[in-house]
């Protein structure tokens, strides 16, 4: 096998790499009901409308994840998967009120993530963020008291805050105020906009959140005004083509805007969201949109150093990366 492209995952939801053969052990090992019988049983639900018919999937099977132990597994097993397909360093989000809503402490979370985390340079060669997402369909007090509650563990284990959940409806001037204060308090902040929700959506998550990275994005070529905003401020976009398609944002891979993107001079990078659910890991779209949309060599490397430039690492362990990228031989 060749060696994959040495890459930057900046879009990954750590809930989102729950495997149905871990969810069904997980299950078993907590006493869980679930209503299906075979990780068969469970891929057959896979086929999503939109994004809210895979979030209530989403939501509903995170029920598995119960104890410390189950979030380091989640990370580990992520982690050992990622190394595989290149990655070689992840920024990854979760979802703190997925579970503190079902009774599971913040701090059971995060610190079974960190456990995994922690170790993760050492057993895998990937170096880790922890990106806290606050929950854009629950409230904006919900968010606060969500911020409040990580405190202890900013700087440390968490490092920046992002929005995800149903987007349309929910614009990112709801979250103006714990945006502010997670700013204050030294984080970095990113979003999700302009998945399904409008161009607006993502102007708003710029000059009001203020924030470094767009999620997804795609919708942003709807507005020639944006794209030239974020062509000249080189705002990182983390572009999920797998998902897109699953969820009906895209009909085909083949009409993925992503070259677009990139032929607008936009800091474009590959990422895979949901791999669980969106039928493929980071590498795995790479060679899909490879495959649908014939990127060349260049294309993949550019993508690839793109990924790290729109990371944030510091800037020696940045360039380390990127002497990597450029060194990397395509088989
Ligand atoms: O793709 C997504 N969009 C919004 N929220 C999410 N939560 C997990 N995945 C997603
Ligand atoms: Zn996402």
């Amino acid at each position: 096998m060749t060696t994959p492209l040495p890459k930057a995952e900046l879009h990954l939801h750590i809930e989102g790499t729950l495997e149905p053969e871990l969810a069904l052990a997980l299950a078993a090992r907590n006493g869980i009901d679930l209503p299906y019988g075979s990780a068969d049983d469970l891929r057959a639900a896979y086929s999503f409308r939109d994004l809210q018919s895979f979030l209530d999937l989403y939501y509903a099977l995170m029920a598995v994840l119960r104890t410390e132990q189950d979030f380091t597994d989640l990370a580990e097993a992520y982690l050992a998967r990622a190394r595989r397909q290149g990655v070689r360093h992840a920024e990854i989000f979760f979802d703190p009120q997925a579970h503190t809503a079902r009774g599971v402490d913040l701090r059971t979370v995060v610190e079974g993530l960190g456990r995994a985390l922690d170790s993760a340079e050492q057993r895998h060669g990937i170096t880790t963020r922890l990106i806290l997402c606050f929950l854009r369909d629950l409230s904006a007090e919900d968010a606060l008291e969500t911020l409040e509650s990580a405190r202890p563990y900013f700087g440390t284990l968490i490092t920046a805050v992002g929005l995800d959940s149903a987007e349309v409806g929910n614009p990112p001037s709801k979250f103006q105020e714990v945006f502010a204060l997670a700013r204050e308090a030294g984080l970095h902040l990113v979003a999700h906009a302009g998945e399904e929700g409008p161009p607006e959506y993502v102007w708003e998550a710029l000059d009001l959140l203020r924030v470094e990275r767009i999620d997804h994005g795609i919708r942003s070529l709807e507005d020639e005004r944006l794209v030239e905003r974020l062509r000249r401020e080189r705002v990182p976009l983390t572009v999920c083509p797998l998902s897109n398609v699953r969820l009906r944002c895209v009909d085909r891979l083949e009409d993925h805007p992503l070259p677009r993107m990139l032929e607008a001079g936009l800091l474009v990078t590959v990422n895979s969201d949901d791999p669980s659910y969106f039928g493929g890991y980071v590498e795995d779209n790479f060679r899909a949109l490879t495959a649908a949309l014939g990127l060349d060599e260049e294309q993949r490397r550019t993508l690839a150093a793109n990924s790290f430039h729109a990371s944030f690492l510091d800037d020696k362990q940045r360039a380390a990366y990127l002497a990597e990228v450029e060194a990397h031989r395509f088989g």
